[in-house]
Parts: C-alpha cells; structure tokens; sequence
C-alpha cells in the first residue's frame, strides 16, 4: 500500500520562511512543500532556487509556488508572514499590525477547507498563536506557536558553553512569553542528568551561582544583539520550526517548549503562552505541568499577565472579546 505523502504550506518566505524551507529540504522533513507569499515574486523565486538543490537532497520532495487553495491538503500551515522587529522595536510593538496581516492570512487558509495543524512563529508569537486559533475556529491542540523553543534552544547552548558539556546533553527550559517577561526554568535546568545547581557546586573553583543571571540576559535580549548586527533573526528559529513540523509529521510525542494553550494549569486561564508541552500528529495534546518554585511561579504569572494586558485592544477590536473574562 502507497503512504500519504505529506503536505506542509508555508506563509510568509522571507528571511524565517525561507531559512525554514531551506531547512525542512536539507533534513528530509516534509513530502511536498507549497510557498506562498505576498510578495509572489519571492515565493516563486524561492521555489525554483530550492528545486535546484533538489539533486543534493535526501530525498527527492515536491515544491512548488503555490496560493491558498494548495492549503486543503496540507498536513501542516506554518505562517512566518508579517512584519519583523526594527532595531530598538520589541516583539509586542509588532502585534497591530501583524494581527490584521493574520486574520487575511488565517482566513484565506481555512476558506480552501484546511483542516491540519497551524504552526505559527511571526511575533508576538503567543498573541498571534491565540489569534490564529480564534480566526481558525480549529480546536487548541491543532494551533501550536513556536513559543519558547528558540529561547530554550539558546539556553541550552549558553549553558553547553559554560559547562563544556555537548548542547544536546543539557536540558533546560525558558517558559512565559517569547519575549522580554521570558523566564529560565533553574529549578529543573540539569546537565547530563546532574542539576545546574549541583554542577556549580561540584566545581566552585570554575563556577559561580550568579553567572546564572548572565546567561539568561544573553538568553532574554539575543534577539535585540543579532537584529543590531543583521537585521533579522531566521536560523535558529527555522531550525526550531522544523524540529516542530518533524514532532508532527512523524508522530513523535515530543517534548518542546511551545505556546500551547493554557486554560487552568500554572494558574493561567484562556492564554496561548511558552509551556513544555507533548507535540505529535494531533498537535499539542498535553501540556506539561511542573513544579515551578515559587520564584518561578511568580514570574510565569507576571509573563501571563502581560500577555493578557497586551493582547485587550486586539481582542476587542477583532473578537469583541474581554481577555480578563477567564476561562471560557
Ligand atoms: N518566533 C520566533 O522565535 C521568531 C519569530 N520571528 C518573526 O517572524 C516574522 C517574520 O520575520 P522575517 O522573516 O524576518 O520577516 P521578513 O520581512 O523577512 O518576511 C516577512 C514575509 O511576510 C510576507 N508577508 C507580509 N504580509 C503578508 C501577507 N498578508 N500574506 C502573505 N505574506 C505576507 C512578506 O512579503 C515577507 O516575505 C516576524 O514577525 C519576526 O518577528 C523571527 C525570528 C524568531
Ligand atoms: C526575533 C525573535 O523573536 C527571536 O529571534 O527571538
């Protein structure tokens, strides 16, 4: 019997979008990959310079310039359309105008009879997850934003740094908004199994408790240094979006710090926000409740509750919604 090829459609090929493509063909990740753009020129521009490395791929994909009708038979829609932060410019400062490029975006999608999983990255990412998922009328765990998975990403490598220790073999989170109120999650942060504590510990001729805060800032504000040298932020990311699309397609039962939504569990209600959360071919189907301290949990609630604040006039104006309303 023939296996379903898979479909992924991706919105927006700028620098996220196309390092994303880039990315999914070089791992093999997806059968058939569908862009589409605005700016119909890039797209299609995009799509023929990526067939030209087809002969250099793993395996042999389709990819194509496409329009909102290929989004039918897609298994997945990953968006990175809309407007990206200017030197100086915070990710919140983008949610105006990026929700009204969202609800075009989003129901353009769903008139050609989408029926899979939204993965959204274009910032602010939680808000702009929360929104897909009002616009779409999908059920939460088919909208998944790529939330901290980037921040965790750049935790694990700063931390890799100070120890010396393989990347993969950290394991720590960043949870709350991908943005400024993000918050390191020290107290479950081990490396190769060994808490950081711990590791500080074992070596304090080498290591320092307060070198801790350090790495967090270059965690928290990496995005504010790379747009200052290069104006966007897109490998990293892209990466992380394929790691995503891959937990999906393949039915993985990952874990992945994500923006799941969140109704009940850390104290939070109705909110799309970074958590660790389970990721496979339904989408999000549980989110991963630990045992914050209370240092954490004060923060996390801190991060929620700027989320909440900022989304009110995006609420209001597109879903006559009151975000301090609750739970739904
Ligand atoms: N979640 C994350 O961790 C990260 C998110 N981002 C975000 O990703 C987004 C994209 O960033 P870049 O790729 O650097 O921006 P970019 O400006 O290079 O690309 C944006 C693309 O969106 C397209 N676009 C705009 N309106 C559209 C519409 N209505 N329909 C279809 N396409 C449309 C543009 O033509 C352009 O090709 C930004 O919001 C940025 O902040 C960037 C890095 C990391
Ligand atoms: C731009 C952005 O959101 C990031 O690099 O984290």
């Amino acid at each position: 019997m023939m296996e379903r090829v898979n479909r992924v459609a991706l919105i927006g090929t700028g620098s996220v979008g196309s390092s994303y493509a880039f990315a999914l063909l070089n791992q093999g990740v997806a059968d058939e990959l569908v862009l589409i753009d605005l700016h119909k020129d890039k797209a299609e521009g995009d799509a023929m310079d990526l067939n030209h490395g087809l002969a250099f791929a793993p395996a042999n994909k389709k990819i194509w310039f496409g329009s909102y009708e290929d989004c039918e038979l897609a298994d997945i829609v990953v968006i990175t359309a809309g407007a990206n932060q200017k030197p100086g410019e915070t990710r919140l400062d983008l949610l105006e105008k990026n929700t009204a490029i969202f609800k075009t975006i989003v129901e353009s999608v769903m008139r050609s009879g989408f029926d899979g999983i939204f993965i959204v990255a274009t910032n602010p990412v939680d808000i702009l997850t929360y929104m897909t998922w009002e616009f779409s009328g999908l059920p939460v765990n088919k909208v998944i934003g790529s939330g901290t998975i980037l921040d965790t990403a750049r935790l694990r490598f700063q931390l890799s740094e100070y120890f010396n220790v393989d990347t993969r073999n950290v394991h720590a989170y960043i949870m709350g908004e991908h943005g400024d109120s993000e918050l390191p999650v020290w107290s479950h942060a081990n490396v190769g199994g060994r808490s950081v504590f711990d590791r500080i510990q074992d070596h304090p001729d080498k290591y320092d408790i307060t070198d801790l805060d350090t790495i967090f800032e270059q965690v928290r504000d990496a995005a504010y240094h790379i747009i200052e040298r290069k104006g966007a932020t897109h490998y990293g990311i892209a990466m992380g979006l394929v790691r995503l699309t891959k937990a999906v397609l393949h039915n993985e039962n990952a874990v992945l710090t994500i923006s799941g939504y969140v109704n009940g569990s850390y104290g939070v209600d109705d909110l799309y926000i970074g958590v660790p959360a389970i990721v496979n071919r339904k989408g999000v189907t549980e989110i991963i409740q630990l045992d914050l301290n209370e240092e954490e949990k004060g923060k996390f609630t801190e991060s929620a509750s700027i989320l909440k604040t900022t989304m009110e006039p995006v609420l209001k104006k597109y879903l006559n919604k009151d975000p301090q309303a609750g739970k739904k």
